[in-house]
C-alpha cells in the first residue's frame, strides 16, 4: 500500500503502544474507508482528534497513513492519530468560501491530464502544475486522446513553453497507445494521482492501466440517477503493477491554494527574468531597465503567459489576505475554547 520507511519511522511509538496503521481509500462525509493488515475496515476519527483539529488538514484524507485501534469483527476502526504527509495535493474548495480541500496525500506522481481536443488549454495546465509543485509530488503531463489531434508537434511545443523541464507523454487510452511510458511511474508501493477536468478521459486512462473496469467510464455508470456521467469521489486503488491510483472528481472549477513554492516554479522563467530588472522592486510597468518589459517587446516572453502569471499572483495573494484572516479567526476561537475549559475545571474543583 506504499508503507515504508518514512512512515514506519513515525509510526515506532505508536507501534510501541499497541496500536495498529491503515492507509485511508476513500472518504465520506467524515467517515473513512482503510486498508489494514486487517483488511478493509470503516473508520472514524476520536473526539479528541476532532476536539483539536484546527481545520481541514488535521483530519484524514485519502492516501493518508493512519493510527488507529481496529475492531476487525465489526469491520471498524477508531482513528486517533495521522501519521505526518509525505506530499499533500490542495485546493480551495469551490465557491466562495476560503477553505483548504486535501484532494490527495502520499502521492509520489500526479498525472495532470489534458486531452488533446478542444478541451487543451494552457492556461488551465499551469493552474495544475502550480498545486502539483507546491504539493510535493513530482507533476508529470498526460497528453490524452492523440487520436483526436492532428497538430501534435505545435501543442507539444507550446505544452513545452508552460511547463519547462516537466516529462510530457502522448497516449491515447481509448487505442490503448503510449500507455508503456507510463509504467515507470507505476511501481510496487508508488502512489499515484490523476487530475483533470471531466471528460478527459481520466477513468478511461485508469481501466486501460488496471486492465480490469475498475472506475465506471462516463456512459455506463451505474446507479447515478441524475444522469450524470462523472466521477463523484475520490479513492484510492491498487494497480495490477503493483502502484496505488487516486482518482479525483472531474476539476472544472480548480481554484488555487495557497502556493507559494508551486507559484515560483511553475513561472521559474518569468521569475528568473525579473532578476534582471534594474529595479528590485520593479513592478514591470513602465520603469526604465524592465528585463520583462523588453522580454515582451522581442517577443522572447509570450504576453498570454505574462498575463496569467499576474491573474494567477493576484489570485493568490487575494486568497493569501483571506486565508490569515480566517487563520487569525481560529486561533481566537482556540484560545476562547481553552480558557473556556480551564474555567469549567475550575468550577469542578
Ligand atoms: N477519442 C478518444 N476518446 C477518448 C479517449 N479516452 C477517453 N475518451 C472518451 O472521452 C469520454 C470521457 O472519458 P472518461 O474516461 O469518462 O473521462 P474522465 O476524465 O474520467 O471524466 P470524469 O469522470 O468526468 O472526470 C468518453 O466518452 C471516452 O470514451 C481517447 O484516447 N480517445
Ligand atoms: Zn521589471
Amino acid at each position: 500500500m506504499g508503507w515504508n520507511a518514512f512512515f514506519a519511522e513515525h509510526f515506532a511509538p505508536y507501534a510501541e503502544q499497541g496500536y495498529s496503521v491503515g492507509r485511508i481509500t476513500l472518504e465520506h462525509k467524515r467517515v473513512y474507508r482503510l486498508q489494514s493488515e486487517y483488511g478493509e475496515l470503516l473508520g472514524e476519527v476520536t473526539g479528541k482528534l476532532r476536539y483539536e483539529a484546527t481545520g481541514r488538514e488535521d483530519y484524514p484524507a485519502v492516501g493518508d497513513w493512519v493510527v488507529i485501534s481496529p475492531r476487525a469483527e465489526e469491520k471498524k476502526a477508531t482513528i486517533h492519530a495521522l501519521l505526518p504527509r509525505k506530499s499533500k495535493f490542495s485546493r480551495k474548495v469551490a465557491g466562495s468560501t476560503v477553505e483548504e480541500q486535501i484532494v490527495a496525500t502520499n502521492v509520489d506522481t500526479v498525472f495532470l491530464v489534458n486531452a488533446l481536443n478542444n478541451d487543451f488549454n494552457l492556461r488551465r495546465m499551469e493552474r495544475y502544475l502550480i498545486l502539483a509543485w507546491e504539493s510535493g509530488a513530482t507533476p508529470v503531463i498526460v497528453l490524452s486522446k492523440a487520436d483526436l489531434c492532428d497538430d501534435l508537434d505545435a501543442r507539444l511545443n507550446e505544452v513545452e513553453s508552460v511547463a519547462i523541464g516537466v516529462p510530457v507523454h502522448v497516449v491515447s487510452a481509448e487505442q490503448g497507445e503510449g500507455l508503456e511510458q507510463l509504467s515507470p511511474y507505476l511501481g510496487v508501493g508508488k502512489t499515484i494521482a490523476l487530475l483533470g477536468s471531466s471528460g478527459v478521459g481520466k477513468s478511461t486512462l485508469i481501466n486501460k492501466l488496471s486492465g480490469v473496469e475498475m472506475q465506471r467510464v462516463s456512459g455506463v455508470r451505474e446507479g447515478d440517477d441524475r444522469g450524470r456521467h462523472t466521477t463523484t469521489h475520490r479513492e484510492l486503488f491498487l494497480l495490477p503493477s503493483g502502484g496505488l491510483m487516486i482518482d479525483t472528481p472531474g476539476m472544472r472549477e480548480l481554484q488555487l491554494w495557497e502556493a507559494d513554492e508551486g507559484f515560483r516554479g511553475t513561472f521559474d522563467d518569468i521569475e528568473s527574468m525579473a532578476e534582471d530588472c534594474r529595479f528590485h522592486d520593479c513592478q514591470h510597468l513602465r520603469e526604465p531597465g524592465c528585463a520583462i518589459q523588453a522580454a515582451l517587446a522581442d517577443g522572447s516572453l509570450d504576453q498570454a503567459r505574462y498575463d496569467s502569471y499576474r491573474k494567477l499572483q493576484r489570485e493568490l495573494a487575494h486568497l493569501a489576505r483571506k486565508e490569515d484572516a480566517r487563520l487569525q479567526a481560529a486561533e481566537k476561537d482556540k484560545w476562547k475554547k481553552i480558557s473556556m475549559g480551564q474555567r469549567q475545571k475550575k468550577k469542578k474543583v
